[in-house]
């Protein structure tokens, strides 16, 4: 689904340029479970803004399924971000004045959905993700745990090709973080694909694939052995 080919990006700084990813190349099948760890400044959000559809100034190649991502236009760029990609965030970025099923309902709205269909999905989503019958709440009467399940349910409501977490679980405490965890273990099982950023080794141990950025370079990219399978 995701294969990028000997990808670079440099930065601006001043007058000089930072090279921040040296010729990454990488494979990421559908259905995967991807943590994707490293130090601060390595370069992770970096490389997952490319594979999110966020950056596409870069060098290389980034095959998505059939479509050449480097040779889109910003429009088709952009079109292919919100078909196909769901992103969840460490601060959840959660409208505060909208209701929950409002915040999960936005994407759908975007794509031109009627109210009716948006409401239905809306229910379902959030049954999905353990919050049933919270669609007239607000985010500001719900815990951080429940704050990232209506995240997670916004990220999945359009059914993305695939989900970018980008240290989900790095403003929650150790249960609620297994919690969550948990939930996207299961989303995985039934499907989603998921990659994910995170500082934690409890965490990525989680996943089914653990990829390490140092200095901009691949420094390893291993299945995670699971005690019980
Ligand atoms: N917009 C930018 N302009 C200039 N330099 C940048 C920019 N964004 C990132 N960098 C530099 O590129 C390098 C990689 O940054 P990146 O944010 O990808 O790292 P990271 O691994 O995600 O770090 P963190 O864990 O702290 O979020 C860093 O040295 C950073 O200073």
């Amino acid at each position: 689904m995701i294969n990028l080919v000997s990808i670079s990006k440099s930065y601006r700084q001043g007058n000089e340029n930072y090279k921040a990813l040296h010729e990454i190349s990488l494979t990421i099948q559908a259905g995967e479970f991807v943590a994707i760890m490293g130090p601060s400044g390595s370069g992770k959000s970096t490389l997952i803004n490319i594979i999110g559809f966020l950056d596409n100034n870069f060098d290389g190649q980034y095959n998505f399924n059939d479509t050449v991502v480097n040779n889109l236009n910003r429009r088709d760029h952009a079109r292919l971000r919100n078909q196909s990609v769901g992103f969840v965030f460490q601060n959840f970025k959660l409208i505060r004045n909208q209701s929950v099923g409002e915040n999960v309902g936005l994407p759908l709205l975007y794509a031109g959905l009627k109210r009716r269909d948006i409401i239905a999905r809306v229910n379902d989503v959030l049954e999905q993700v353990g919050l049933p019958g919270s669609y007239d709440k607000l985010p500001k009467n719900l815990s951080g745990g429940q704050q990232q399940r209506v995240a997670i349910a916004r990220a999945i409501v359009t059914k993305p090709n695939f989900l970018v977490a980008d240290e989900p679980t790095g403003a929650l405490d150790s249960a609620t973080s297994r919690e969550i965890m948990a939930l996207f273990k299961e989303l995985n099982q039934h499907g989603t694909t998921v990659i994910m950023v995170t500082h934690d080794e409890n965490v990525a141990r989680q996943t089914n694939r653990l990829i390490k950025i140092l200095d901009g370079r691949l420094q390893s990219d291993m299945e995670v052995e699971h005690a019980d399978s």
